[in-house]
């Protein structure tokens, strides 16, 4: 068999051309790559073909925003704001290592799921013990190389003792427990770029390019300037992704104010020269009108996480105001623990939904096109950055989704775009293809054996569980603080709501 021609088939391709408006279409795939898109294409000797009647192919999602560990903790916690939810699901005081086994098999549990949602390729901001261990940076490296998705892993780090990336808790915390807190071993700039050109020589680019590795300084707060240039500096060297969570919460707004003597954090993050267009910011809710001017000027991208940013009730990206300054967005799920599920279909439909309540004026609302290019090419772009993926064009890396359109989802197919976005949550995936490769079949993973992967998480959760129950009760010891601290900065003025004086009004309220 040389090749695959998808024959007549409904296509959203994505490309300047159609967009996402479904138009009929042959499509050859070869060497892992599409060579051809057109009407009544033969088919060449060895070809496999697949009958597209009566199918939407579109291109494979773009998960912009993940932390595959949390899928341990998917349906663990509810109710609580971003840092009071980071105390327990970050513990403060360190967990304790994770096995090279048990992160596999998170991975793949991730991944799997993920990739049955027609996520092909996804960014993966790794949280690994202090120390950053190159043994479970391979175990998830291999575990994304062995199912066939296409993924960017990290290098997140923290590396600053974390009661002063945040305002005023230090203040609650008696002194013993802060004592602690700034006594936890925290990483060099120097260590993290030396852990870093390892993991670039050992993972960037491996699978034929499906693997590559990105630095993930967790956030302009928690780390120190030092890192933050240092990992810019390296991504252009390796030409790779720099994510960073920014403006994810008000009490970050309030960060700002006092790290950084009133400057925001993205102006911050654009004066010691940490913005690039290789950088993404992951939630960017608290932005003013000049951050996101800056952003687009440096060519930055943005992750959209509506579900996470709507559980951890940290607010609403403005969505519309990005739009208008031409700032690249992308679609993200966020980590399982605070958004209980990898399915980047869920995002679309909220993100496609929440910005019509967010905007008084109906011709600024979110549209579907926007959600497609958003979950696709805009994803695409922030983290693969050479523009080999995100739409099906001829050259472009063989990543799409199939979906039947004869099913409950989709009748009466009255426009299939919609109902993609608004019907449908994955239950008419037939068929994912990575690189020209199908990896999920009528329902199954092709290149694992899923049923052997759940049963041997399945019998490693009674432990993680146990240990995660006794982490808690170490947590619960900072949880009143932290909930004070919470309530301080949420009553607080920020730089995106401050007060004009003049106009004698709120200026900037993200939602
Ligand atoms: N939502 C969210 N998840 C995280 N995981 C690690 N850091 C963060 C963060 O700042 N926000």
């Amino acid at each position: 068999m040389t090749g695959t021609l998808i024959r007549g088939a409904q296509v959203i391709t994505m490309d300047a051309a159609t967009g996402s408006t479904p138009v009929s279409r042959d499509i050859r795939i070869d060497g892992g790559v599409f060579t051809e898109i057109g009407t009544d294409l033969p088919a060449q000797v060895g070809d496999e073909v697949i009958d597209g009647t009566g199918m939407l192919v579109t291109p494979g999602f773009v998960n912009a925003h993940t932390h595959s560990w949390e899928y341990l903790y998917k349906g663990r916690y509810d109710n609580m704001p971003l840092e009071l939810w980071m105390l327990y699901a970050y513990p403060i005081l360190g967990g304790t290592p994770t096995s090279p086994d048990i992160v596999r098999l998170r991975t793949l549990m991730f991944a799997m799921e993920s990739m049955k949602n027609g996520v092909t390729t996804l960014v993966d901001d790794v949280l690994e013990t202090p120390g950053q261990d190159l043994d479970q940076l391979a175990a998830v490296a291999g575990a994304y190389e062995s199912i066939g998705i296409r993924a960017n892993v990290s290098g997140h780090v923290i590396n600053r003792p974390f009661v002063d990336t945040l305002p005023f808790v230090a203040d609650w915390l008696p002194d013993d427990l802060v004592r602690q807190v700034r006594a936890q071993p925290v990483l060099s700039a120097d260590e993290y770029l030396d852990y870093s050109r390892t993991a670039f020589e050992r993972h960037h680019g491996a699978a034929g390019g499906r693997v590559r590795y990105m630095l993930a300084p967790s956030g302009p707060q928690r780390c120190t300037d030092d890192l933050l240039v240092g990992a810019t500096e390296l991504a252009a060297e390796y030409d790779a992704e720099v994510h960073i969570h920014v403006l994810e919460t008000k009490t970050q707004a309030v960060t700002g104010d006092e790290l950084y003597g009133g400057q925001t954090l993205v102006e911050h993050l654009d004066g010691i020269g940490a913005m690039s267009e290789r950088t993404t910011f992951a939630h960017g809710i608290w932005v003013t009108d000049e951050d996101i001017e800056r952003i687009a000027r440096r060519g930055t991208s943005v992750s959209h996480n509506a579900i996470s940013n709507l559980k951890l009730g940290s607010g609403v990206l403005p969505w519309r105001r990005y739009h208008d300054a031409g700032v690249n967005l992308g679609l993200g799920t966020d980590g399982c623990s605070s958004s209980d599920t990898p399915r980047l279909m869920e995002v679309m439909k909220t993100a496609a939904l929440l910005h019509k309540v967010t905007e008084p004026d109906l011709t600024r609302w979110s549209t579907v096109d926007e959600v497609l290019r958003a979950a696709t090419i805009g994803g695409a772009r922030s983290a693969v950055l050479d523009g080999s993926v995100g739409s099906i064009e001829v050259g472009k890396r063989a990543d799409l989704v199939m979906f039947d359109t004869e099913t409950l989802a989709f009748l009466p197919t009255n426009r299939l775009e919609n109902h993609l976005v608004y019907s449908e949550n994955g239950s008419s995936i037939v068929r994912v293809m990575v690189d020209g490769v199908t990896t999920v079949l009528d329902g199954r993973l092709t290149l694992i054996d899923e049923d052997a992967v759940i049963a041997s998480f399945r019998a490693e959760m009674p432990g993680i569980r146990e240990e995660q129950d006794r982490l808690d009760r170490v947590n619960d010891a900072f949880a009143p603080a932290f909930s004070r601290m919470y309530e301080q900065a949420s009553g607080m003025p920020t730089a995106v709501n401050r007060w004009t004086g003049d106009e004698r009004t709120w200026v900037h309220q993200p939602v």
